[in-house]
């Protein structure tokens, strides 16, 4: 069994330099407290302020590594000031998903314990599913090739989705196995197909595919909404979504709806997951709003590191590295549970320093 991991760690732009430190502290606690499973970080530069200083927003030594190395652990990367020459903002997350074919990116929506949240309803106070944000095609994939046509008044600027069989087919797949799975658990096991297939014949067509692919999954509960319905109901009702699967650009707007439900982005963790290989890293940007300020939540990024274990665990078959998970998650439940942390983003007082602290005096109550 494999017990030593090698992780390629990418922390990219902004708030990633004060949460990642942090999180390889965290990472390397509970390892050492479990037993059985260690670390080997390789960090590597990359993102907008690299490609300002270089000229290249990903180095082939870093997405090398990504490809070589069991798992990569990315914190955020971008800068509104630092563009491409057509006005893109530097992007390589979106490149590594693409490169190493990450179709599902996989956004738990779980609510902490002792938090004021948004939702006052007793039930939005316990919140636990999950959106599937297909992260390889979609609108996103336009990005390199829109195009702006016609001269003067009929000038018009055009980005073309993509959708297509086999994104559609993995990420269903994917989805269905995530709702059976989730069902044995005792969750609802529903899986909820998001489109705009009232409007849009790629959303169409992505809904028949995902109609194929629910019957031949008769035993998992399915259903369709629209976007925009799933919006207005995301926070009318969220507790009713079991497992959410949609398009990139849909996954990328819904899923900070369902960070807010959480409590802000500092909340929210996420994994990019293909066939072999997985790229963890929080749903969060780089916070241009509170760099060096010590304000950064690292829950997001210390959660995405417990997926990371748990997805190492079950690949390998390392039961240390499940366990590893699971202390994380406690250790960060039990934090929250005390009451006493109040993030920034919902008005608080707590940053980096004193989240991070808690929740390490929490795992150490775990040993
Ligand atoms: N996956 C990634 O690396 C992502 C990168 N970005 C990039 O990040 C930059 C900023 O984008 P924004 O739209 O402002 O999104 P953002 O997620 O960086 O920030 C949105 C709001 O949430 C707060 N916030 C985010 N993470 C936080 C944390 N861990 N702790 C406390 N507060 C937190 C920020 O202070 C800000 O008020 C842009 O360059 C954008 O392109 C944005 C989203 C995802
Ligand atoms: C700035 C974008 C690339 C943000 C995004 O969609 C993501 O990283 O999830």
């Amino acid at each position: 069994m494999k017990s030593e991991f090698s992780i390629t760690v990418l922390p990219g732009d902004g708030i990633g330099h004060e949460v990642t430190p942090v999180c390889l502290e965290l990472l390397d606690k509970v390892c050492k407290q479990v037993g059985g499973v260690s670390l080997n970080y390789s960090s590597f530069a990359a993102g907008a302020v690299h490609y300002k200083e270089t000229g290249v927003s990903l180095p082939e030594e870093a997405l090398q590594h990504a490809f070589d190395s069991d798992a990569t652990l990315l914190a955020c990367m971008g800068m509104p000031s630092i563009r491409y020459p057509d006005g893109r903002e530097i992007a390589p997350q979106l490149e590594l998903r693409e490169k190493m074919d990450l179709f599902a990116g996989v956004r738990p929506v779980k609510t902490m314990p002792g938090l004021p949240l948004p939702l006052t309803s007793e039930k939005a106070q316990n919140l636990d599913f999950i959106l599937i944000r297909e992260s390889t095609e979609g609108l996103f994939a336009s990005r390199e090739k829109f195009k702006i046509e016609g001269e003067g008044a009929d000038e018009a600027a055009y980005d073309t989705q993509k959708i297509s069989r086999k994104g559609c087919e993995r990420l269903f797949d994917f989805a269905f196995e995530l709702g059976r799975q989730r069902r044995n658990e005792g969750y609802k096991g529903l899986v909820t197909c998001v489109d705009k297939a009232n409007v849009l014949g790629s959303f169409y067509y992505m809904r028949q595919i995902f109609d194929e692919v629910a019957a031949k999954n008769p035993d998992v509960d399915n259903n369709h909404v629209y976007v925009d319905a799933a919006a207005l109901q995301l926070v009318g009702r969220p507790w009713q979504f079991d497992v959410i699967v949609t398009e990139n650009m849909f996954g990328d707007i819904l899923s900070d709806l369902g960070a807010g439900l959480m409590g802000g982005m500092g909340m929210a963790p996420s994994a990019d997951i293909g066939i072999e290989k997985a790229v963890f890293q929080p749903c969060h940007g780089t916070a241009p709003d509170i760099i060096g300020q010590g304000k950064a939540n690292p829950t997001a990024m210390f959660l995405s590191a417990a997926m990371m274990l748990r997805w190492l665990g079950n690949k390998h078959d390392n039961s240390s590295a499940i366990e590893a998970a699971r202390k994380i998650d406690t250790a960060v439940e039990n934090a929250y549970a005390t009451g006493t942390l109040l993030p920034y983003e919902l008005g608080g007082t707590s940053g980096t320093e004193a989240i991070s602290s808690l929740v390490f005096a929490e795992l150490d109550k775990l040993a």
